[in-house]
């Protein structure tokens, strides 16, 4: 099939590849001229393990195209997938200004019948109204259907999860798109739930909106277990043995950050507001992963004296391991803190640079050299497997801060260090 993915990131990207690898023809189309000009030259913009070997192997093989001219994709496809960003405007609502120049761009396009299909994460209502302004627009009816089909991959493991995913979701006004979609999706092995457009848009929302709502639930949880002596890990191993919870999302720390669950918790939030509902639930959820900073920093001062005076490595920057992605990362929250407090910041992160009044290394042990504190903010393979003798002898101080309950806190002791975890007593 011929398939136009209008928007190479994240989603646009792992998308366009691994529809190219089910042997569809792909157009993948960014207006942004610099990522467009490196995706022709073989280079990839975004870390995502396993995407560039895919994007090479299938650009090479002819299933894969990088433009930047949306018009003859959009002719020569006869299914367009819309994977722009839906950023979070300044008053909390979902930014839809990127995916509505897609539709006003569309509507000059369409001549003939096209399987208009987001995935983009959109507020409830939004691909109703794509329908009727492509209408409104002297789009014919005959020519086009729209479909909603969020995404529910994750950064550093987008490609298994496109490949393997729980569900595929399809929102539909009629039948006939849907064959569509199973036939382009046909290698793929996942219950399909089919609903309404609304319905889809609203089991996007939910299951971010849930997701966050669990690691709030398991942050709050630790709080209180942490003044019980009580250790999270075993809360969580309780907890999560009983199918009706189940074990994933229950990692006490530093919260959720990414480009995700903290937009779509909030834009949930306005589209239940608009609706006179108070949305108590999401609501908490973030007042409790905004906490999360304060209440680490607060914990190092209890521990270290004069926290202000030191110099502090931080091990990672990225909002989680394997991407290279900083949006909304709780870890970048936390060197600003450390900055403001007047903390001398150095950093670690295997693929990001960070952007402030800190230091960056390109080597992990040269980062702790002399420092007072060490922080583990994101929980990359690298730093759970360091080489903690070589660690001690470069690091002046002894205490490390493991905000992602990732280390061992008896190899941690065991080499000389004091430990202090996340509800880890
Ligand atoms: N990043 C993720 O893990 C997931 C993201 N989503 C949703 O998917 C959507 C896309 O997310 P990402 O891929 O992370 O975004 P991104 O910001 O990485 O990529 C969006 C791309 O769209 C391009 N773009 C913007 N306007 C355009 C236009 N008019 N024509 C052509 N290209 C245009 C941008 O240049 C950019 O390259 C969002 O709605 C997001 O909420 C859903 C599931 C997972
Ligand atoms: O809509 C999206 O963009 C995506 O958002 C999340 O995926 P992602 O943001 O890539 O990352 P997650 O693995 O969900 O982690 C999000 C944040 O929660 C934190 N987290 C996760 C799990 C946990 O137990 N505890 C915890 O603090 C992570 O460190 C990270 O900061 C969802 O998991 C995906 O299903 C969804 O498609």
């Amino acid at each position: 099939m011929d398939v136009c993915v209008i928007g190479a990131g994240y989603v646009g990207l792992t998308t366009s590849a691994v529809l190219a690898s089910f042997g569809h023809h792909v157009h993948c189309v960014d207006n942004d001229e610099l990522k467009i000009s490196m995706l022709l030259e073989g280079k990839v913009p975004i870390y995502e393990p396993g995407l560039e070997e895919l994007i090479i192997e299938y650009k090479e093989k002819g299933n894969l195209v990088f433009t930047s001219q949306l018009s003859d994709a959009v002719k020569s496809s006869s299914i367009i997938f819309i994977a722009v960003g839906t950023p979070l405007s300044e008053d909390g609502m979902a930014d839809l200004s990127f995916y509505q120049a897609v539709a006003d761009e569309l509507s000059t396009l369409i001549d003939s019948y096209k399987t208009i299909v987001t995935k983009s994460t959109v507020p409830v209502g939004t691909n109703n109204k794509l329908q009727r302004k492509l209408l409104e627009k002297g789009v014919s009816a005959e020519n086009f259907d729209v479909v909603s089909n969020p995404e529910f991959l994750r950064e550093g493991t987008a490609i298994y999860d496109t490949l393997h995913p729980d569900k595929i979701v399809i929102g539909v006004n009629k039948p006939k798109p849907v064959a569509t979609l199973q036939k382009l999706y046909q290698q793929i092995e996942a219950p399909l739930i089919i609903t309404s457009l609304n319905g889809a848009e609203m089991i996007k929302y939910a299951s971010n909106a849930f997701l966050a709502v669990k690691i709030s639930f398991i942050n709050e949880l630790a709080k209180i277990s942490d003044a019980y002596d009580v250790d999270i890990m075993d809360v969580a191993l309780g907890l999560g043995t009983d199918p009706r919870i189940g074990p994933h999302f229950l990692q006490a720390g530093l919260g959720y950050g990414g480009s995700c669950l903290p937009k779509d918790l909030t834009s949930m939030e306005h589209q239940a507001q608009k609706q006179g509902i108070t949305p108590h639930l999401l609501k908490a959820a973030k007042t409790i992963n905004d906490s999360l900073i304060d209440l680490y920093v607060e914990k190092l001062k209890s521990k270290v004296t004069n926290l202000p005076t030191k110099r502090i490595t931080v091990w990672g920057a990225s909002f989680k391991p394997n991407t290279d992605d900083t949006r909304h990362s709780q870890a970048l929250k936390l060197i600003d803190q450390l900055i403001e407090e007047g903390c001398e910041v150095h950093v670690f992160d295997p693929i990001v640079t960070v952007d402030k009044q800190v230091t960056n290394y390109k080597e992990m042990y040269e980062s702790v050299k002399r420092s007072d504190v060490l922080i583990v903010a994101t929980e990359w393979k690298q730093f759970t497997q360091a080489d903690w003798a070589l660690v001690k002898e470069k690091m002046k101080g002894e205490t490390i801060l493991d905000c992602r309950n990732c280390l061992s806190p008896r190899t941690i002791k065991h080499h000389g260090f004091t430990y202090l975890g996340v509800a880890r007593p």
